[in-house]
């Protein structure tokens, strides 16, 4: 089943092109990232979904109910981080997140503690004296506390140090293994191969691909680096090489197909050193970006 359902959603702001046609489903229970550089459209398609914002045409739904007309029912049930938080400066962490969780009308005090805790998120300091990365965790803090049937993040990790991203990780695992769908932005690729199970690619404002990770990973490409004592002109000019740069006694290329092949290419050679890896999915996606 979708909890996200997006069928040609269009934002025009005046002339100013913000999402064009994009469709896509983010299905129960899984983790969806959504991938693409600075403009791409990525907040523009979160706000339309939660209704901060209204599509120019097409439309949206979330739980299989219309994201504009029934936008308060669908709030109830879901964690919603924006990329740039404002807050009441004046209020502690504590009175902060405490009024957030008034508006379910719920207590929450136990899941505001262990996240704080998790987060090493001060309840006690003054919103107006926190860091940028203090901000973001009292942004995510916010939207967790209700444990909601779905989490929406744009941009989560910007501003968090590598211990704290990996916990903020380690918890939305946890959420997404309790039943949670998570979809969250990001424009850094390695990131978010961590934790999704899809990802979906936007550039100006038109979604360029939808892939699982493990199929991605599955026809990628290899990165390939050879160094010997003489690579003589056009030897790698093979099936499946591409990005070939070779620079005196190294050469480095991307290769798709049978790696034995390229081994008894090299095998040919005084090779004196070798690495194969597998592309970070910046590498596979490259060509989308161009
Ligand atoms: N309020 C606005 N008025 C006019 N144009 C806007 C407005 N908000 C966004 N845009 C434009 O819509 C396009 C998509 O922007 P959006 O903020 O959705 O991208 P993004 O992928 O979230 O980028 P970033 O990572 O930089 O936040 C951009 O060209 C942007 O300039």
């Amino acid at each position: 089943m979708s909890v996200i359902e997006l069928k040609n959603l269009t934002k025009f702001y005046g002339s100013q092109r913000g999402i064009e046609n994009v469709s896509f489903n983010v299905e129960q229970g899984e983790v969806l990232g959504f991938i693409g550089p600075n403009g791409a459209g990525k907040s523009t398609t979160i706000r339309t979904l939660l209704a901060l914002i209204h599509p120019t045409s097409g439309s949206a739904s979330i739980f299989g109910k219309d994201c504009i007309k029934e936008a308060a029912e669908i709030a109830k049930d879901v964690g919603y981080l924006p990329s740039e938080t404002a807050y009441y400066d004046n209020m502690t962490v504590r009175e902060l997140v405490g009024y957030a969780a008034d508006l379910y009308g719920k207590n929450f005090d136990d899941k505001i503690a262990e996240l704080s805790k998790r987060l090493n998120l001060d309840l006690s300091r003054k919103i107006a004296d926190l860091s940028l990365g203090n901000k973001k965790k009292v942004g995510i803090v916010c939207a967790l506390l209700h444990s909601p049937k779905l989490i929406i993040l744009d941009e989560p990790t910007s501003g968090l140090d590598p211990l704290v991203q990996q916990e903020f990780f380690d918890i939305l695992k946890e959420e997404n293994a309790k039943g949670a769908t998570i979809f969250f932005s990001s424009h850094v690729l390695s990131e978010v191969q961590k934790i999704c199970d899809r990802v979906a690619i936007v550039k100006d404002g038109k979604i360029i691909g939808i892939k699982k990770i493990s199929e991605l990973r599955a026809n990628s490409h290899k990165k390939i680096s050879v160094a010997a004592d003489v690579i003589p002109d056009g030897h790698f000019d093979m099936q499946g090489v591409t990005n070939y740069k070779q620079e005196g006694k190294s050469a480095t290329f991307m290769y798709m197909g049978n790696v034995a092949d390229v081994l008894k290419k090299m095998s040919a050679l005084n090779v004196y050193d070798v690495f194969i890896e597998e592309p970070t999915l910046e590498e596979i996606f490259m060509h989308y970006y161009k």
